[in-house]
């Protein structure tokens, strides 16, 4: 039929598209309704369990329901900690605390703000990474949104099929570059998932803002292909146009359903779509990425603090990574951003300060025709040198970084070069989860006799050497993108700039006090990371605006009270 009498076109605030939609379009028939009774109790959204008051149980028809008691929220809370320290095995961990984000939202975010250290390396790295590679195993109630090749041509009604209408964040895989585990298909979910529960968390933006995805185009992991509990498409991977008219249909339909300021986080994708995507939507899309962008902010943010601790500037520094993929070169451009910031010399000029060397060895210019592009700015002048080791010996480094994703590559021999060529060898083993870290700490402060500023990406317990307590920073990206994505929320910025990367990497550096330089730290503890968060939001804002990409008008006088005032808070609310 056509449109006859009743013409339809696209009104104003028309969130449902139901006006938009043609007559023979299919519409959602979503309703809004008050929860009570079961149904409130089985949402996980406002379910508050014994908590429920007697007031909430009689006006919500929850008598019976529930037993007598009525517990405080941070009675459940005690119970709930005192349970999951009960488990050894930390998938078990995992998997408990996914129930309760199920069960009962808030109650999860309480735990995980209130207990951040304890908790997480279980929802986060390294456990997600073990989660991930048993997703199907563990599977039991699907989180997130999948779009597979099979939803080719209908990802615009994929996305309406989501119930929340004002999703600010989303996060997004294709599953081939999962930390450093490699392609975990349609199981990558947990990594989208986990990170958006830090986004709530440490961040504070609401949990109905975010938006966790997954792209399934197939996987190469013969293992997960022959798993019959594997929850993704039993193909191998699409690639070429048919991958590029999946991902640009998502872009599209992402931007049509949510407009202009959703912010997109790309997350472990491989390094050749990653940069591909970046490059081609930076300039029409809000994009992030975060292995490229989000891990070179906060290990800049790192190197920054170290500088109390080592002397000079970033560039009386020489820097040699280990792997030249999206971390590798994203923290070495951004390094070399931040140096022609400080001292106004052109960027070419700051590269050479910084050397990579990938599986074939040191990155040198006769190298540079078989390079892929994203390594070709860091072929600089020199010999071919093969393994690590010759490359400390040939650039004698003062700062050594490891995101090869692959582990135990800063052997001893390296460690202890790097030791006699330096006072206070700077060293990060960078690559996720714990098993793929370069080294541990225990092996950067013993084979260094205690000379080491370490830092890695996964987390390590403080270790005691020669009598001395030695506490580990975790240059993580989760310092960075919950406070940068609320920045880009609360300043309603419509695209993302490299300064406002650098604004956050200050103000994270600009966090570490006398006291932790005092213990060898070169980050802030996690335990203050809202207060963290609300202040690189600030800073991020800041700089949106003053870069005209802000859409919040007018800008709000004090923008660190106002992210605060912004951020999501578990506490239970009062329902009449
Ligand atoms: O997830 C993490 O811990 C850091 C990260 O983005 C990665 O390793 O890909
Ligand atoms: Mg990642």
């Amino acid at each position: 039929m056509n449109g006859g009498d009743y013409a339809v076109s696209g009104g104003v605030e028309d969130v449902y598209g139901e006006d938009a939609a043609s007559m023979d379009q299919p519409i959602t028939p979503w309703t809004v309704s008050v929860a009570s009774g079961y149904s409130l109790m089985r949402d996980p959204r406002h379910n508050k369990g014994l908590a429920f008051t007697e007031t909430e149980r009689d006006a919500h028809y929850l008598r019976g329901l529930l037993p007598p008691v009525v517990l405080s929220q941070e009675l459940q809370e005690k119970k709930l900690m005192h349970n999951l320290r009960q488990y050894q095995v930390p998938l078990q961990r995992y998997t408990a605390l996914m129930d309760l984000q199920e069960r009962n939202e808030r109650l999860f975010y309480k735990l995980l703000i209130d207990n951040v250290e304890e908790l997480l390396p279980v929802v986060y790295t390294p456990t997600v990474g073990e989660a991930c590679q048993k997703y199907g195993s563990i599977f039991r109630r699907p989180q997130g949104l999948y779009i597979s090749l099979k939803e080719k041509g209908k990802i615009l009604e994929v996305l309406k099929n989501w119930p929340e209408r004002s999703v600010q964040v989303i996060v997004v895989t294709d599953g081939e570059r999962i930390l450093g585990l490699g392609d975990l298909g349609c199981q990558g979910m947990g990594i989208p998932v986990g990170k958006l529960s830090l986004y709530t968390a440490l961040g504070g933006v609401r949990p109905s803002a975010c938006l966790p995805i997954t792209i399934d185009v197939g996987t190469n992991n013969e293992k997960l292909l022959n798993d019959e509990f594997y929850i993704g498409l039993r193909q191998r991977r699409a690639t070429g146009q048919e991958y590029a008219e999946l991902l640009h249909e998502f872009m599209t339909a992402v931007k049509q359903n949510y407009g202009e300021k959703v912010l997109i986080q790309f997350e472990d994708f491989a390094n050749h779509n990653a940069f591909e995507l970046l490059a081609r939507y930076s300039s029409s899309h809000l994009v992030f990425n975060d292995d490229i962008q989000g891990t070179a902010s906060v290990v800049l943010a790192g190197l920054l603090a170290s500088l109390r601790l080592l002397g000079g500037t970033l560039a009386d520094h020489r820097f040699l990574f280990l792997g030249a993929g999206e971390a590798g070169t994203g923290i070495a451009e951004l390094i070399a951003l931040e140096i022609s910031k400080q001292t106004g010399s052109p960027i070419e000029e700051n590269r050479k300060k910084i050397w990579l060397v990938d599986s074939k060895g040191l990155i040198v210019d006769s190298r540079k025709e078989s390079l892929q592009h994203f390594k070709k700015p860091w072929a600089h002048e020199h010999e071919p040198v093969k393994t690590l080791l010759d490359a400390v010996k040939a650039i004698k480094p003062t700062i050594l970084i490891g995101t090869s994703g692959v582990g135990k590559q800063f052997t001893k021999e390296v460690v202890e070069a790097m030791a006699s060529l330096n006072e206070k060898p700077l060293i990060m083993a960078l690559s996720n989860p714990t098993s793929q870290a370069e080294c541990t700490a225990e092996e950067a402060y013993t084979w260094t006799e205690g000379r080491a500023i370490f830092a890695s990406g996964s987390p390590f317990d403080t270790f005691e050497y020669d009598g001395k307590v030695f506490v580990p920073g975790q240059a993580n990206n989760a310092y960075i993108f919950p406070g940068f994505g609320l920045g880009v929320i609360i300043s309603g910025a419509i695209r993302v700039h490299d300064d406002m990367l650098l604004a956050a990497s200050e103000a994270l550096a600009a966090q570490v006090t006398e006291e932790h330089y005092e213990k060898g730290m070169i980050y802030p503890p996690f335990s203050d990371i809202r207060k963290i968060s609300a202040n690189i939001a600030a800073k991020v804002a800041a700089k949106a605006y003053e870069l005209g990409l802000a859409s919040h008008l007018p800008q709000p006088k004090d923008l660190v009270k106002y992210a605060e005032s912004c951020m999501y808070s578990p506490r239970y609310r009062t329902y009449r």
